[in-house]
């Protein structure tokens, strides 16, 4: 099974180009960021299971499919992750969102937890787990870690942009975990952050910088 899904598609490519201008005000930013993410889930959930049921049209009756089986919970990673949360539940309004709060230790580049608050019914539920940078993989390994310890068996991990070195980390550490990006960028710099990238995240998404 393919692991790493680039969703390089015209207008996801299209709507990234805007981000990573450093001219885009965080209005537009906020916005395209949430679109990104309504057209990526449409990707990551194309799996689904699907059940068989009757329903009655206006002509005869039909054999269609609704979903079936577990139930979604979406995770964002703070703050930058809870850009994301609107644009899946557009699509999704009954997922149930757990949040993880971690930041990257500017001089380690480690992260720093500082919030966790998941659904009590997790365990059951297939978990995608979001944030728009996928930069050194320390913040989105951890993420992940936190939520298997829950319990949890089928965890994607959906990023808008990502670094090499960040998908390489993920698939070290949780080879189980299917990733999906918008674009996979050519390296980190010195201070961590994705070249050419689109700058910090988080401080775009709420205008902190
Ligand atoms: O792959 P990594 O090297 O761990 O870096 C990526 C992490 O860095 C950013 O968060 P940041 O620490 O800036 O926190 P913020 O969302 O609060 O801005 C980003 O949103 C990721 O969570
Ligand atoms: O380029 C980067 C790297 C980490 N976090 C961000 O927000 N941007
Ligand atoms: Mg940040």
């Amino acid at each position: 099974m393919e692991m790493v899904h680039v969703l390089d598609h015209p207008l996801l490519q299209h709507k990234l180009s805007i981000l990573r201008d450093e001219t885009t005000g965080v209005k537009d930013f906020r916005e395209i960021v949430c679109e990104i993410a309504t057209l990526m889930c449409y990707d990551a959930t194309r799996n689904l299971p699907l059940q068989a049921v009757e329903v009655q049209t206006p002509v005869a009756k039909a054999v269609t499919y609704q979903l079936a089986g577990k139930k979604l919970a979406i995770v964002p990673v703070l703050r930058a992750g809870l850009g994301m949360v609107e644009g899946i539940l557009t699509l999704i309004p009954s997922a149930k969102v757990g949040h993880i709060g971690l930041f990257r230790d500017p001089d380690t580049l480690e992260p720093v937890k500082y919030y966790c608050k998941m659904p009590t019914d997790i365990a059951d539920r297939d978990v995608i787990i979001l944030d728009p940078m996928l930069a050194t993989g320390g913040s989105a390994s951890a993420a992940i870690s936190f939520v298997k310890e829950y319990g949890v068996k089928n965890i994607k991990l959906m990023n808008i942009l990502a670094a090499p070195e960040g998908i390489a980390r993920v698939r070290k550490d949780h080879p189980d975990v299917e990733i999906y990006v918008a674009a996979v960028d050519d390296q980190l710099n010195d201070h961590g952050y994705i070249v050419p990238g689109l700058g910090d995240a988080g401080d775009r998404i709420f205008g902190t910088k």
